[in-house]
């Protein structure tokens, strides 16, 4: 079902600053900034060999990213996984009784496909599902 960690999302109060070590200081190349507007989000993604680090600022007081950094502080908020078929794979995950916050794919970053779990049904770890071509 997973092909791969396709990211870790890191939630960051500012997206600027936090280039400065990504980029400036551990040396890894953003291959661009952009704007999620369903999720309340301005990102920039980040290659790590087969995987990316994708670092979240949030564009409204009352978006996810930022009632996670009220609450938390930045950090960690999510793991994305790729996989084929997401539908099929919400629908398998929906009849085993796990609780999805999505129940069809949205639209994310890059035009990608994506679906979250809640995190009270999955250990803690809120799960991004992501599709893409
Ligand atoms: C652009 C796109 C892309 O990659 O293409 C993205 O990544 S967009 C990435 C940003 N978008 C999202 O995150 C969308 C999906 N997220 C959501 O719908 C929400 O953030 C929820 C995860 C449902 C949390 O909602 P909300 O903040 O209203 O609820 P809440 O604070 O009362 O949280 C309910 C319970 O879940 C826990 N909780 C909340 N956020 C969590 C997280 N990120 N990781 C682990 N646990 C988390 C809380 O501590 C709480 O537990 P206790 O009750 O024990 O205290
Ligand atoms: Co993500």
């Amino acid at each position: 079902m997973i092909k791969k960690i396709d990211h870790i999302g890191i939630a960051v109060r500012d997206l600027a600053e936090a280039l400065k070590l990504y980029e400036g200081l551990l040396g890894l190349k953003s291959i661009g900034t952009e704007v999620v507007e369903e999720q309340k989000v301005k990102v920039a993604f980040l290659p790590t060999g087969d995987s990316e680090v994708e670092l979240l600022e949030s564009t409204t007081p009352d978006g996810p990213i930022a009632k996670f950094i009220e609450k938390n502080g930045e950090g960690i908020q999510h793991i994305a996984f790729r996989v084929d078929n997401i539908e099929q794979r919400l629908a398998e995950l929906k009849e085993k009784g796990v609780r999805l916050i999505d129940e069809k794919p949205r639209r994310g970053a890059g035009g990608a496909k994506i679906a979250f779990l809640h995190p009270k049904s999955t250990f803690g770890v809120l799960i991004e599902l992501s599709e893409r071509d």
